[in-house]
Order: C-alpha cells, then structure tokens, then sequence
C-alpha cells in the first residue's frame, strides 16, 4: 500500500519533498517521497544515516512544513501539530523539576482539557509505573523515562503514534523489553504506528511493514512485508526467515542495493 488511494490511508505521505536552507545553500533532505499507512498498521522507517527519516517524522507530525508535498490524516491536509497524532523521540524529554504524574498532566494544562486520569492509570500499569507518580525523571532509569514518554503520549489518545528512533539510546536488554511493551500495547489496543529505527532487527520484530529510504535525498527505495503472527516471540526472531529478510534488507542499506534519488549535490531552491 506503498502508494495507494490516500482516501482509504489513515495516514499519506504525497510527494514529500523537503529543502533545509543552510549557510552553504539549500540541502534537499526529501525529494518526492510517497507513502500511505494503513489504520492499525504499524510500519517501520529504515535507511541511511542522514537520509531524512526524521525529517519525513517530523513532517507527519505536523512539526514542520514539506517544500512540496502534502501529508494527509484520514485525507485532510496537516498544516500543524494535530492532536489526533502523538509523537516519543529518542530523549524522553520529561521535564527535570516535575514528578512524573506532573510532566503526563503537562500536555492537558498547555492545551487547558482534563485528563483521563483512567485510562492514564491504566497506561501506567501497562508500563509497569503504578507506584511511581510521584518520581521525578532523576529517580527513574533511562528505559523506565522511555516509558513514561509513551505513557504521556499515548495519555491523549492519538489515533496515530509516530516513534523517533525511541530506544536508540538504550542497552539491548531494555530495548528488546521496550520492544514486546510495544508490541503489548498495540495488542491491547491497535493503533497506528509509523517507528523510526537503525536496528533491523527492531523493525522486523515491530512491523508489518519496513519501508527503506534511499540515501539522502530520501524517498521510498523498497518494502518489505512482515508475514509473522502477533505476538512475535523471540524465537521467531532466531528463524531462518527473519535472518533472509534482516540480510536482505541490510544489504539495501549498507550493501547500497538502493540507489540515490537524484545526485545530492544538484542545487535545489
Ligand atoms: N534543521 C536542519 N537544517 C539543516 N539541515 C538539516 C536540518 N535537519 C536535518 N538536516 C539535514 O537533513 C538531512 C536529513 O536529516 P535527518 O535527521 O532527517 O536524517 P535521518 O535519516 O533521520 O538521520 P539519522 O539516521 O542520522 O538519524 C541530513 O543531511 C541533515 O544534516
């Protein structure tokens, strides 16, 4: 669904295309970039370092406007942050001076609503943080600040949930645990995840689908479907199957199996 009718996508990417202007000239970031993801669906970004997937994030999330190109939310354009769409990013940016249930409220005293002390509660539980309310990020580990972040995510109840690179900074044990939370909590109630990663592994074991940028310039080079059942055990990641398709998209990236959009040295205004 790569490119599909973006009236039946929750979410569509159209023709993105970004320039960042810089000291040097303009730097084309995104160059013609199209992708549709289903409601429910999660799908994984992977490509490069440097070939825009953040920026193709931020984009979806209304952050900062495209050159060309349009997102579309249930086919309505996005021009702004849209409170439909919640967004984790590697750091999880908790405020130092305010407890943890202080910092999950902080997005409900800025947008001046109520929050579903319920169903944070039982985010809370779902992440294994009852009890912890009153912890300021100092008391907490790297992992468990992880989880709160997604906790005051999801505490809006965004039908779409866009996840930057969230676990980069975690030790592989935290990261594999973080990764079945996810998956726990899209079991518990399906939403729509677009996850950004540099670990394949990661993308696989997450996915239904893992779209791979081109270097930069980034746009969609290839997909790959993700045929295995939910819940992913870890033993299915041992599979021959997950190795062949781990290879095969490792060899996209770093085997240069996907070609550059167009020479990055082309000037662009
Ligand atoms: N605000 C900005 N101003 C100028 N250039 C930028 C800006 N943000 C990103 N870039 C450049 O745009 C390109 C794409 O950056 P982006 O962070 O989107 O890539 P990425 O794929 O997420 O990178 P990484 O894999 O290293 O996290 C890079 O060359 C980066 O240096």
């Amino acid at each position: 669904m790569s490119a599909g009718d973006p009236r039946t996508a929750k979410l569509s990417v159209r023709d993105a295309t970004k320039v960042y202007q810089t000291a040097s000239g303009g730097l084309l970031a995104l160059d013609g970039c199209s992708l549709d993801v289903r409601a429910n669906e999660v799908v994984s970004i992977v490509g490069p370092s440097g070939c825009g997937k953040t920026t193709l994030l931020w984009s979806m999330s209304g952050l900062h406007g495209l050159t060309r190109g349009e997102i579309l939310l249930d086919g309505q354009r996005i021009t702004g942050p849209h409170p439909d769409i919640g967004i984790v990013f590697q750091e999880a940016n908790l405020l130092p001076w305010r407890n943890l249930d202080a910092n999950i409220n902080f997005p409900f005293e800025i947008k001046g609503t109520t929050p579903d002390r319920a169903w944070i509660n039982h985010l809370l539980h779902r992440v294994g943080l009852d009890g912890f309310g009153g912890k300021f990020p100092r008391e907490l580990s790297g992992g468990m600040q992880q989880r709160a972040a997604i906790v005051r995510a999801l505490s809006l109840k965004p039908s779409v949930l866009l996840m930057d690179e969230p676990f980069g900074a975690l030790d592989s044990f935290t990261r594999d645990e973080m990764n079945r939370l996810v998956e726990e909590i899209w079991l518990d109630a399906p939403t729509t995840i677009v996850f950004i990663t540099h670990s394949i592994e990661e993308a696989i074991f997450l996915s239904d689908r893992v779209i791979v940028l081109s270097p930069r310039p980034g746009r969609v080079a290839k997909e790959y479907v993700v045929p295995f059942a939910r819940p992913r055990s870890f033993e299915i990641m041992a599979t021959k199957e997950v190795f062949d398709l781990t290879n095969a998209i490792k060899l996209d990236i770093v085997g240069g199996r996907v070609a550059r959009s167009r020479p990055v040295t082309e000037p662009v205004h």
